[in-house]
């Protein structure tokens, strides 16, 4: 038995280890649906069929002899010619499928059962359920199969079942080995470690999670087996030893064939034709899974059906937010470009988390796709759960019931967030009659009470002023009191601050941070300004052309920031520089969406570059708890790597 053929380890990126990308319906359809394909399936339900049909579409005995007839070539009576028994050899071939399959679907079954859940439960779990496991692969592996078997029928005589069996958990032995390297892969995905801190349990980890990634290497593993497990049994048949003769198998009906090769040559013809043509249909079967790209398991697309259910806890309960492989891509009418590339990370209840970036690196599209405001002609694929909903499987009815109510945007000009026909008191009233079912008297009293909580001295006067009536940091003040009329428990702050004068920059700031924490609300606060990110948040991700390439706490990511990019990004704040000395910029710009380069995609600005950079994408690990970033260079607890001056 070749367990070696069986151990040819796939490369994990291959199969599960690939990044999810978009799919267009023929792409996604071309492996399944290729011609070869279709006629390998065809075929196998064809044999399959005939043998459980194999009484019926005989139209003779395959046991009786007729030794006036033997060797006799195709014809009417024996449509594919007789043995050297005189016995018809379509129906030795017909009821031999009965032997023969039932044997491959032992033997597959056995291995399978065996080698799925034991690498799966290995890989993932690791420690010693691996070791032993491993261990016991091993030794397995090392065996003579073919002796094991023949010993195993010598004690079983012409009992294929018991052969099969042996079969399986033999070479149980190698899928094992595969399914467990496979898993150890996929589950190294900070997606995976989401999965774990949502309290999920191991086995909805490993069914949910981690199974589907490993699906296709599974399906072509099995088809091997499959294949080895035919040829294994055509090799007992050819020693006469699967089944007692004359019993018919395919093996039986070849060795036949063989001995009377020199005198009869047609008689090997449909046996050989028959064994050829189903271990070709195992092996475009198993290669059509694994060339077939990854597809997203909950794929969906605002204009698509939803595929998940509405409303699946996956985020840990402290969690508000969690928005994994976050994948925003212009259709092909808008220019075909990913603008926000699997980005994933979470926001917890009253959590203030930055995300930090130059001008183009994807923060607002970011930001913005959480509460369904896409570019037009863009389309949003992965998953964004915010407090049990699947936003991404939201109607628009529903998404445009949340915003405000739940989750509430500022941006970056106030000004033109007002409408300048209407006075500040009224449009917060209608704000607060939006969100809650209040008369207009009582609208107007809570629209002042929110002009006071975001500290203007007097509402009253304000409220019946007009926007160009009002300053801009005030403005930016009825601003957020428009977006706290719903009570959100998620506010999204896009650069709010980037229109204001210094000073009142920092008021603002002060404002936010006073109304979190009164509201214990989480705020995912959008700026290039590392003042702000120090001053206000909890965390901080740095974006870079449309990837996370950095993530941790704020004081980590200001003490240890690892990639040459938040290096780069902090040494050319403004708030850095001293007097009289050149600003210091990141030579080059962001690479726009379309002409990300391969391999890191920093690496043309980057002061640390080496040739590696370039060869391969670039993932996303784990240097230290909590923080992880996107640099070949860095490894874990590297504290040396890339400190800010
Ligand atoms: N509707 C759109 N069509 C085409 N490209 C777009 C569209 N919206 C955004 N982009 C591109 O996506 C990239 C990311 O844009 P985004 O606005 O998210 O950047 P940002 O980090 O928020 O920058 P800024 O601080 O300037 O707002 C940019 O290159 C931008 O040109």
């Amino acid at each position: 038995m070749s367990a070696e053929i069986l151990s040819s380890t796939p490369d994990p990126d291959s199969a599960a280890g690939q990044r999810p990308k978009f799919l267009s319906k023929e792409r996604a359809r071309r492996g399944p649906y290729r011609p070869a394909t279709l006629l390998a399936g065809a075929w196998l339900i064809l044999i399959t069929v005939a043998a459980g049909a194999a009484p019926l579409l005989a139209g003779h005995d395959p046991l009786t002899q007729d030794l006036a007839q033997v060797q006799v070539g195709p014809g009417g009576e024996h449509l594919l010619g007789t043995d050297s028994l005189g016995r018809d050899l379509l129906a030795r071939l017909l009821h031999g499928s009965r032997t023969t399959l039932l044997g491959v679907a032992v033997g597959v079954g056995v291995s399978v059962s065996i080698g799925v859940p034991l690498g799966l439960y290995a890989g993932y779990l690791r420690g010693r359920v691996d070791k032993v496991a491993s261990a016991v692969a091993e030794i397995l592996m090392s065996l003579p199969g073919l002796i094991i078997l023949i010993t195993v029928l010598a004690v079983y005589p012409y009992s294929m079942i018991a052969a099969m069996v042996t079969f399986g958990v033999l070479s149980s032995a190698a899928l094992f080995r595969i399914v467990r390297n496979v898993t150890m892969a996929v589950a190294q995905d900070l997606y995976i470690t989401a999965a774990k801190l949502a309290g999920l349990s191991r086995r909805q980890i490993l069914l949910r999670h981690i199974l589907p990634r490993i699906r296709p290497t599974v399906v072509a593993q099995t088809a091997i087996v499959a294949a080895l497990a035919l040829v294994t049994q055509l090799g007992l048949g050819f020693l006469g030893i699967d089944t007692r003769p004359p019993h018919a198998t395919w093996g039986g009906v070849l060795q036949d064939a063989s001995t009377v090769i020199a005198v009869s040559s047609w008689t090997v013809v449909p046996p050989v034709v028959v064994v050829t043509l189903t271990i070709l249909a195992f092996g475009i079967l198993g290669d059509t899974t694994t060339s077939q790209p990854y597809r997203l398991t909950r794929a969906r697309t605002r204009t698509g059906r939803p595929q998940a259910p509405r409303t699946t806890r996956r985020a840990p309960a402290d969690q508000l937010l969690c928005v994994e492989h976050l994948t925003v891509v212009l259709t092909r009418g808008g220019g075909g470009s990913i603008l926000v590339d699997d980005v994933s990370f979470g926001i917890g209840r009253g959590e203030i988390v930055g995300l930090v970036g130059e001008s183009g690196a994807g923060k607002s599209v970011t930001s913005r796709a959480i509460l369904g405001l896409q570019p037009t002609q863009a389309k949003v694929d992965g998953f964004i759960d915010f407090d049990g909903l699947n936003l991404l499987d939201l109607t628009d009815k529903e998404l445009h019931h949340l915003r405000g109510r739940r989750i509430a945007l500022v941006g970056q000009e106030p000004m033109v967030s007002l409408d300048p026909t209407i006075r500040i008191g009224a449009q917060l009233a209608e704000a607060v009659r939006a969100h809650q079912k209040v008369g207009r008297k009582e609208s107007h009293r809570l629209a002042r009470q929110l002009l006071t909580d975001v500290r203007i001295s007097d509402p009253s006067a304000v409220a019946d002023r007009y926007p160009h009536e009002i300053s801009g940091g005030m403005a930016q003040r009825v601003c957020i009191a428009v977006a706290l009329a719903g009570n959100p428990e998620l506010l999204i702050a896009d650069e709010p601050t980037t229109a204001l004068d210094v000073t009142v920059q920092a008021e603002i700031l002060d404002l936010l941070r006073d109304l979190q924490r009164e509201r214990n609300m989480a705020v995912l606060l959008v700026t290039h300004d590392w003042g702000v990110v120090a001053d206000l948040c909890d965390r901080a991700i740095v974006l870079y052309a449309g990837q996370i390439v950095e993530q941790a706490a704020t004081e980590r990511l200001f003490d240890h920031s690892c990639h040459p990019y938040t290096a780069a990004l902090r040494a050319a704040d403004p708030h850095q520089q001293q007097p009289g000395r050149r600003l210091t910029t990141i030579g080059g710009s962001v690479p726009p969406p379309g002409s990300w380069p391969p391999g890191c995609r920093f690496a043309d600005r980057c002061v640390s570059v080496t040739e590696e950079c370039s060869n391969a994408a670039v993932p996303l690990h784990l240097v230290a708890e909590g923080h992880i970033t996107r640099c070949i260079h860095v490894r874990a607890d590297d504290k040396e790597a890339h400190r800010v001056p």
